[in-house]
């Protein structure tokens, strides 16, 4: 089939030969993660402690409940939004809207799992049935996709992604096609990426903890910490939902088995790797050291909010009075680039606030295993490689400025250091 894209659009995830590694690598890193986080040596580079069968793997009623979490979370956000956001403006000039009602999705979800708890349903059986949870959603987002494959097919070339769509089957199924794949006002890519995955993973949080609970007494320090941080990560997520509109992943990429994947099965079952780690591996906890990482913590969420809501306020009114001191460089797009504030200090302040903020969601696991550490690593190399992504769309987009921001803010995310 001939390429769709233009000749000069490289490629990413080394290809087609890459992407169809990644297809089967990323499910099995997840199972691995998911095996050996309950099992006794719990080594991250050692082999599974089992392989397991069909017949552990598949549960009619797994799939239920992942359908009825679908189903549940499809329904709150249908619900009257107290907001709607215009999206960025996209290639035929037009902008789409999004519902602003996350939080709300939030706060619903708790309260009927609140309800249903009271009335006896059994929260703390939840970890027992992860694994078959997580082939459920593995099948359900392969099927997925291809679904989205399918749908690109028939929508207009305006509407497809820059990239994934190279003609390559494996490569665009992967990346995805479809920038913003909708049925009538229904945003699978919007709603997937907050939604689902994200509130699934701080309930799977709260099901470990009762489940800790039920099996000692009261849950560990460390515990309560890893579901603490990891909440407010999540809650700051929908609080902030309209910012999503600015990120790579909603402007640039296509909607399809990378995001899927990774929103809906990613996300919840290997987010929640330190949790899990801490059911099957209780660390000991003092206070002090417990408040050293409540501080790392929350310096990382001072850096990643604060740099965040700079570019934000920025992008949507330059002449805030918060934003509107700081030096900027002009660009031939007519847009401005931060240079003083957090954007003067590395190229992107986020990311780090982000990876400092994944240390201290690992540290409360102690330092005796790997395993839980996984997250650092696995987010230091997403974080790298999206930085080279993205310094190439801005360098396509804005050019020399681009070049002068690089020269003004040599380093990219770790100052004098990376
Ligand atoms: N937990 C997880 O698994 C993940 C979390 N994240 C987090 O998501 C958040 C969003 O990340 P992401 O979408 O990758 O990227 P960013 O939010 O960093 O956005 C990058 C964009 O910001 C704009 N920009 C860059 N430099 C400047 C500047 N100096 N002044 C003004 N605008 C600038 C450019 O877009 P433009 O000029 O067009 O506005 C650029 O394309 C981050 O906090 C990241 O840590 C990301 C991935 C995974
Ligand atoms: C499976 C692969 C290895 C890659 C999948 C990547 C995805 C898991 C991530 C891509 C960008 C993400 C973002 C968040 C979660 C992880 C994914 C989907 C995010 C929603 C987390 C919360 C943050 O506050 C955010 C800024 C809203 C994040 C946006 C990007």
């Amino acid at each position: 089939m001939a390429s769709l894209q233009g000749p000069r659009a490289p490629l990413e995830f080394g290809g087609p030969l890459g992407t169809a590694a990644l297809l089967l690598l990323l499910p099995a890193t997840m199972f691995h993660l998911l095996l050996v986080a309950r099992s006794g040596p719990a080594r991250l580079l050692g082999p599974p402690p089992y392989l397991p069968g069909l017949e552990v793997l598949w549960s009619p009623r797994a799939l239920l409940l992942l359908l009825t979490w679908l189903g549940l979370q499809a329904a709150l956000y249908l619900l009257p939004a107290r907001k709607v956001a215009e999206g960025q403006e996209l290639k035929d000039k037009s902008r789409l809207c999004y519902p602003i009602n996350g939080f709300q999705a939030l706060v619903l979800t708790a309260l009927l799992v609140g309800l249903g708890v009271s009335v006896g349903l059994p929260l703390g059986a939840l970890p027992e049935m992860l694994l078959p949870l997580a082939f459920a959603a593995t099948i359900t987002t392969f099927i997925f996709s291809f679904l989205l494959y399918m749908k690109a097919q028939v929508a207009p070339a305006s509407a497809l992604a820059p990239g994934g769509n190279s003609g390559n089957l494996i490569y665009d199924f992967f990346l995805g096609r479809e920038l913003n794949p909708r049925i009538c006002s229904f945003d699978f890519k919007y709603f997937c990426e907050l939604r689902p995955g994200l509130i699934g993973w701080v309930f799977i949080n709260l099901a470990l903890l009762v489940q800790e609970a039920e099996q000692r007494g009261s849950p560990s320090l460390a515990m309560w910490l890893v579901n603490g941080f990891q909440l407010l990560y999540v809650g700051d997520a929908l609080w902030h939902e309209e910012a999503v509109l600015t990120t790579m992943d909603i402007t640039h990429d296509g909607f399809g088995f990378m995001l899927a994947f990774g929103d809906l099965a990613w996300v919840p079952f290997t987010y929640s790797l330190q949790a899990q780690f801490l059911l099957y591996h209780p660390q000991p906890l003092g206070l002090p050291m417990a408040a050293v990482i409540c501080l790392i913590n929350a310096i990382g969420y001072y850096i990643f909010r604060g740099a965040n809501s700079q570019k934000n306020t920025f992008r949507k009114n330059p002449s805030d009075p918060s934003v509107s001191g700081l030096e900027t460089i002009p660009t031939a797009t007519g847009r401005q680039l931060l240079v003083s504030g957090w954007w003067g200090m590395v190229r992107h302040p986020n990311y780090l606030g982000d990876l400092i903020m994944a240390l201290a969601w690992s540290l409360p696991c102690g330092v005796s295993h790997l395993l839980p550490y996984f997250y650092v690593l696995y987010f230091t190399a997403l974080l790298v490689h999206r930085e080279a992504r993205d310094e190439r769309q801005c360098l396509q987009k804005y050019g020399r400025a681009w070049h002068e921001y690089c020269r003004r803010v040599p380093y990219r995310i770790l100052p004098y250091i990376y």
